[in-house]
């Protein structure tokens, strides 16, 4: 490993009693990286993010977070790791800073002032007093992220993050992670069943279907694929992979 990855997923396996799972997932993700992990639904994407993020254990494989081994370590391995994974969670009845508020009690280390800081970033500053019972489903994910960001994490770890959100919201969120990437330095590593978003704010997407990572592609090398779209490359690598397997992929492109 060198000094600049920050996420290391090595031949990790998780079966669940009904055997699915994911199997011998292994990626890299390097500083300054926005590595999407795209796949349909039931592809993996939440498993692999719970075991990178200690939240469930693999059955084989590991996960190195800035070196640091999450199943052994884990505090050392997520020190400078911001989480957010599946629907961002508040309490309704409270302001969104009152949330961040209760948030902020695991870092007690931080100052005050990042509360407001984090809001403004997020682009809720002028909605902090409001209660989040009155916020969109948008407002939310930010906050969601708001908090992920408190403790000014290196890298953040979003599952899904425009999952159900309008286009609206869902352009204010992509918007929002390229200003982080940019402005903060934060690496991502964010997952997605919609290639058209990945396309947008991804500098390397990797490729998950029946809980197998399939296909890794930096955009860069994408571009190169000229008169082809994004959508069918994708579609002829998976048929060409799977048999006639492309199907699925192909309807979790679409909205
Ligand atoms: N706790 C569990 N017990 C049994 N099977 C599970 C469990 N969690 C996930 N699975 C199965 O494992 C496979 C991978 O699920 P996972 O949630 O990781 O996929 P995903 O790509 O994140 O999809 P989604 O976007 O729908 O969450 C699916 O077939 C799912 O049904």
């Amino acid at each position: 490993m060198n000094g600049d990855t920050v996420l290391d997923i090595q031949g990790v396996t998780k079966t669940y009693r009904n055997k699915r799972g994911v199997e011998n997932i292994a990626l890299r993700v390097e500083k300054g990286e926005v590595y999407g992990f795209f796949g349909p639904n039931g592809a993996g994407k939440t498993t692999v993010m719970k075991i990178a993020t200690g939240l469930i254990r693999a059955d084989r494989g590991r996960v190195l977070l800035f070196g640091h081994d999450v199943a052994e370590r884990y505090e050392d391995a997520m020190r400078q790791v911001g989480v957010m994974i599946e629907r961002a969670e508040a309490f309704e009845y409270m302001s969104g800073y009152r949330n961040l508020e209760l948030a902020a009690r695991l870092y007690p280390e931080l100052p005050r002032s990042r509360i407001d800081e984090a809001l403004e970033l997020v682009g809720l500053g002028a909605n902090k007093k409001e209660k989040v019972g009155h916020y969109s489903l948008g407002m939310k994910q930010r906050l969601g992220i708001a908090s992920a960001i408190l403790s000014k994490p290196k890298l953040l770890i979003l599952d899904e993050p425009t999952n159900g959100l309008d286009i609206e919201g869902m352009i204010e969120m992509r918007e929002l992670i390229r200003s982080l990437a940019r402005e903060e330095g934060i690496t991502f590593f964010l997952s997605s069943h919609l290639l058209s978003e990945m396309e947008t704010v991804c500098s390397r997407i990797g490729i998950v279907h029946n809980g197998k990572l399939i296909q890794e592609r930096s955009m860069a090398e994408l571009g190169e694929q000229s008169g082809q779209s994004l959508e069918s490359y994708f579609v002829e690598r998976i048929r060409a992979e799977r048999g006639a397997g492309g199907h699925e992929i192909a309807q979790g492109m679409h909205h």
